[in-house]
């Protein structure tokens, strides 16, 4: 296995996307960070989150809410974040942290009534506040009206002013972890900058390229392959063994950050994510069983009967949500 060394600076400026790390928990020595090479990508092992112990946690390891229950199924949500004020206004955003429009908020909105029936037990968004607000915003029409309650492991004191005393008020919670790992992908120098006036400068093709390629970083940036390498070690580390538990996961983050991993699992080709593309606020349902993802594609609506024979789970689900409210 080669061995490739991170130093405590690098660590710093992977960290320092995510607004809640402190610079008390960089490290002080450069670390030795074993790297597997996978014939389709660069699997890191031991991920920023990993290696900072107690930053991003994983409820399983920490049982913050409920306790687990056993099933063979589970129902994974992607959502790419509502229009944000920079795509209104054609901007490369990457990592810059800006907010949704209106329509934004309405997309986030609509998409939350679409898998309203979807019993959602763990919620994973990126560390940016557009996908963040789009998570939550889509929650407010969840039927089961539980509430989203952001994670706030970033320090011992965090987490200990922002524990819960009541087991049954955490019952009725949604644990939400935002991951910087799920973040956009890192847009370079081009962050900022007009889209179309960086096509008639550079040509449509190149800009084209820095788009869309797996390979081909923009300038200074994450090229949509080293995006995967963080986005797609995040999930296998962190979501699919949540998954494999039985928890139904919704995932709220980015156009390029959800490519990878939607890439990972539909299991395309370098060329075939070339031509995906994700538009704002459109719900995308896969169900994960016996250890393999089948795409749903997304629910039209909130009683789209589809999505419910999917599952036997889902149907009962959805069977007590519709007793309950007749009662
Ligand atoms: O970061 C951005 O500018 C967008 O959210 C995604 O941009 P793209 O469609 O140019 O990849």
């Amino acid at each position: 296995m080669a061995t490739t060394t991170i130093s405590h600076q690098a660590i710093g400026s992977i960290v320092s996307h995510n607004r809640p790390f402190k610079a008390s928990l960089f490290l002080k020595e450069p670390l030795n960070v074993p790297m597997k090479l996978s014939p389709k990508r660069f699997k890191i092992e031991a991920t920023a989150s990993q290696v900072i112990d107690n930053t991003v946690l994983s409820p399983s390891k920490n049982k913050p809410f409920e306790s687990k229950k056993r099933s063979n199924e589970a129902a994974l949500i992607l959502i790419r974040h509502g229009e944000s004020l920079w795509n209104e206004k054609n901007l490369f955003t990457g990592c810059v942290d800006v907010p949704l429009t209106q329509k934004g908020v309405g997309e986030a909105i609509e998409a939350g009534k679409k898998i309203s029936n979807i019993p959602v037990d763990l919620i994973f968004t990126s560390s940016l506040i557009r996908a963040q607000m789009t998570a939550m915003l889509a929650m407010t029409q969840h039927r089961r009206k539980k509430v989203p309650i952001i994670l706030h492991n970033e320090s011992v004191k965090a987490k200990t002013w922002s524990h819960v005393f009541s087991e049954e008020t955490r019952k009725q919670s949604i644990p939400v972890i935002a991951a910087w790992q799920l973040n956009e992908r890192m847009y370079g120098e081009l962050q900022g900058l007009n889209k179309k006036e960086t096509a008639e400068r550079y040509g449509t093709e190149q800009v084209h390229e820095w788009r869309r390629s797996y390979e081909i970083p923009p300038p200074k940036g994450e090229s949509l392959e080293m995006c995967a390498e963080r986005a797609v070690a995040y999930f296998e580390d962190n979501i699919k063994p949540e998954l494999a538990s039985g928890n139904n996961v919704m995932i709220a983050a980015h156009g390029n950050s959800l490519r990878s991993i939607i890439m990972y699992l539909d299991d395309l080709t370098s060329q075939e994510v070339t031509s995906l593309d994700l538009s704002t606020g459109i719900p995308l349902l896969y169900i994960f069983r016996d250890g393999k993802f089948m795409k749903r594609g997304s629910p039209v609506g909130p009683t789209e009967a589809g999505v419910y024979a999917y599952t036997k789970r889902l149907a009962q689900y959805r069977e007590k949500l519709d007793e309950a409210s007749l009662n």
